[in-house]
């Protein structure tokens, strides 16, 4: 199946332009009130300090602004942020040698730190501990283990899911913080943000537009102001209003809820062939051809979540917002 422009995954597209948008302080990142009183204050505290800063877990769904919050702490403590991945740490050697090539006061981020293989998490607990860690020398009868002393570091751990990470792990983490999906008005700075440090023109009410069909997410925004940039600047005459933006975004099919024709499809189905359902999920899987697991993790969440779609013991089911919404009676 094609990609979907509404997807939060990050593609290769987003990985060129989100460098440039992301937000360097504290003060420039918008949303997420909880997440930067409390972070303001545990930097403040461990300036104040000379010390380094806990270390801390983000969770929450993609696009919502978790590297950025790691490359935020990095800019505001002074110090350096190594930047790598739960899987792209396969070995106790790997994780090892980027520990030993820390420097005091340095952060690591560990993205998809969820991933990271059973052998490499547990060499982590005495590092993120006790700031040391064992490391074998030799091989075989003559092997040794010898205690290395490691400088202080903060690990910056980000996952989509904090269930998936094992408790011991989790537990090591003194500051932990949920991102939550951004209000329209949040998104709607966002885009404003974004859309000047792009040079795109665009009011107030072209921006609340493009913040409405987001779904929440400032990735998705910014990837919607580009695709409408393209549009008002070959259609229209360059900036974006709020009339240019509704034209833009219905020629990209995301609807006035930030629904795709994707989630339309499921919606219309459901209607058409079992009446709204209830409808158990395979069955639905089945109907418009694509994997229950799919259907489960990638597309239903933000129709529930938006009060499209229920759960109920006996399969899904179409809420009367669904109906009302595609323009349909009951
Ligand atoms: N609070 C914010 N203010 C302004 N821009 C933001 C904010 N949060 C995220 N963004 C923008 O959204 C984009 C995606 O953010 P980021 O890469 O940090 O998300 P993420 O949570 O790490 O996603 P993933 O789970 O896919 O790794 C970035 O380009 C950034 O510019
Ligand atoms: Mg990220």
């Amino acid at each position: 199946m094609a990609r979907r422009i509404t997807t939060t995954d990050e593609t290769e597209e987003d990985s060129r332009i989100e460098p440039k948008l992301r937000p360097q302080r504290l003060d420039e990142y918008i949303g997420q009130e909880k997440a930067k009183q409390s972070l303001k204050i545990y930097i403040a505290a461990a300036k104040e300090r000379h010390e380094t800063l806990d270390h801390v877990l983000f969770y929450g769904p993609p696009g919502l602004g978790k590297t950025t919050l790691a490359g935020i702490i990095a800019n505001e403590m002074g110090t350096k942020l190594r930047v790598t991945s739960g899987p792209a740490i396969e070995k106790p050697g790997d994780i090892a040698s980027i520990l030993k090539c820390l420097s005091e006061g340095d952060i690591l981020f560990i993205d998809e730190i969820h991933r990271l293989n059973r052998q490499v998490e547990e060499y982590l607990y005495s590092a993120m501990e006790d700031f040391t860690m064992d490391i074998m020398i030799g091989k075989g009868a003559g092997a040794r283990s010898i205690h290395l002393p490691l400088p202080h570091f903060t690990l910056i751990g980000a996952t989509t899911r904090a269930g998936l990470l094992s408790a011991p792990l989790r537990d090591r983490f003194g500051v932990v913080h949920h991102l939550e999906y951004y209000t329209p008005s949040e998104l709607q700075t966002i885009v404003l943000r974004s859309a000047e440090v792009l040079g795109v023109k665009i009011d107030e009410n072209g921006a609340a537009e493009i913040a409405r069909r987001s779904r929440g997410t400032p990735r998705l925004a910014n990837r919607l102001l580009k695709r409408t940039r393209d549009i008002a600047q070959i259609r229209y005459d360059g900036e974006i209003t709020e009339q240019v933006a509704r034209a833009a975004l219905d020629f990209l099919e995301v609807d006035r809820s930030g629904l795709d024709n994707l989630d339309r499809m499921i919606l219309t189905t459901m209607i058409d062939k079992f009446g709204g359902g209830p409808v158990g999920l395979d069955t639905l899987a089945a109907a418009i051809g694509e994997d229950s697991g799919t259907i489960e993790d990638v597309y239903e969440p933000y129709l529930i979540k938006n009060g499209f779609l229920i759960r109920t013991p006996k399969g899904r089911e179409v809420t009367d917002l669904a109906f009302s919404h595609l323009g349909l009676r009951r």
